[in-house]
């Protein structure tokens, strides 16, 4: 689910001089990979087999032969080469065999892979999200993207730092609709607002604001906006993102005239039913359910259109707070991120060639874990 290929080398440059903006910024930084590696380690041998059994079914390989190569091909490695080598995927010429069915042979000859790479696992924010005391673990829209949440699952399950915590998950990845965790705006620690949008179903916004409701997470209110479904806005990050107690990017290509968008406050009702109240104004529905008296819906691109819909497509509505007023950004989106400057922002630079060609930026490549508490 790219627009374009990474050059890789510089990619990872840009990654790492990512990471470093936030370790720099006093910011812990915890690697995917590294985490499953250690959460499989703690879990022992049959925690370890369960998950790699788990990733093959849900890659296509429930039984028979070729389960049984790549099982015995994924075991030989170490722990670490094999969640690498099942993020990167496996390729028909690394193994020794030939599969001799029909459909492999007389359909899907010319294609490379037995498994498939994850190159959107560096997104981590869709995956899961952390809200409050828990998580939701997201069962996600497209199947390219749908094993990514087994490795947050996993490290929830078995990670030391992460086990037996006393986490909840709000809604895990067994459900059918589909959420993710880029339409997921955790905004204090009453309110989360969720995307309507290409990657997230209302029913599946109704189903966690039920479990949150009920199980005592704190979360009063669910806002439910809902933004264009295309790929340029796949999630409700990508055009609107909260950088302040009081102050939020927002692309002006999702607001109607006067700022209208459509927009739903769920609360709890009777009986386990949801209360909903319907309203256009974001403005005075943020207002409402944050108590401020005035806030600032700082546009992308100045206000300018042209500018707008351009820096939107390369993430310049997708800046990553990492405290109040301090936000991580795409170099390459300069007008945004004077704008952001002249609000009274610090605007920390991050390197984006390469990877803004992925369609997403600084929020969509992190997921905070921990929250401080700000209120
Ligand atoms: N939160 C985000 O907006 N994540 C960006 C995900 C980009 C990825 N190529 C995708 O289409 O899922």
């Amino acid at each position: 689910m790219f627009d374009d290929i990474p050059y890789l080398p510089i990619a990872q440059q840009e990654h790492d001089n990512f990471a470093d903006t936030l370790r720099q910024n006093q910011v812990e930084v915890l690697y995917l990979e590294k985490l499953v590696v250690e959460a499989l380690d703690a879990g022992g041998e049959t925690v370890k087999a369960d998950f790699l059994t788990q990733m093959l079914a849900e890659s296509g390989y429930v039984a028979g032969v070729l389960h049984t190569v790549l099982k015995d091909y994924l075991n030989s490695m170490t722990t670490e080469e094999m969640v690498v080598k099942l993020m990167a995927g496996v390729r028909k010429n690394e193994l020794d065999y030939v599969p001799l069915d029909l459909v492999s042979a007389a359909e899907e000859q010319d294609y490379p892979f037995f498994l498939d790479p994850m190159p959107n696992l560096y997104f981590t924010r869709d995956p899961a999200a952390s809200i409050g005391d828990g998580l939701s673990i997201n069962h996600m829209t497209f199947p390219a993207r749908q094993r990514e949440s087994l490795f947050m699952a996993t490290i929830i399950a078995h990670h030391p730092r992460f086990a037996n915590q006393g986490l909840h998950v709000w809604r895990d990845r067994d459900q059918t609709t589909r959420i993710e965790g880029g339409d997921e705006l955790v905004l204090s620690d009453t309110v989360i607002a969720i995307g309507v949008s290409e990657r997230t179903a209302a029913s599946a916004i109704e189903d966690i604001a039920r479990s949150l409701f009920a199980n005592q997470s704190g979360f009063e209110k669910v806002l439910a906006i809902r933004i264009p479904h295309n790929h340029a806005m796949m999630h409700l990050d990508t055009v609107f993102t909260m950088i302040n107690h009081d102050q939020f990017t927002v692309h002006p290509g999702i607001l109607g005239e006067g700022g209208q968008i459509d927009t739903w406050t769920l609360t709890a009702g009777k009986n386990g039913e949801l209360d909903i109240k319907h309203d256009r104004d974001l403005k005075r529905v943020l207002k409402e359910v944050l108590n401020l008296d005035d806030l600032d819906l700082i546009p992308t691109g100045g206000g300018d259109p042209l500018i707008a819909d351009r820096e939107q497509w390369n993430d310049g509505s997708n800046t990553l707070a990492i405290a109040p007023g301090v936000v991580v950004t795409y170099n390459r989106n300069y007008v945004s991120n004077q704008v952001l400057r002249e609000h009274g922002l610090k605007v920390l630079e991050v390197l984006s060639s390469e990877l803004s060609r992925g369609r997403g930026g600084p929020r969509c490549m992190s997921m905070p874990l921990v929250r401080e508490d700000l209120s």
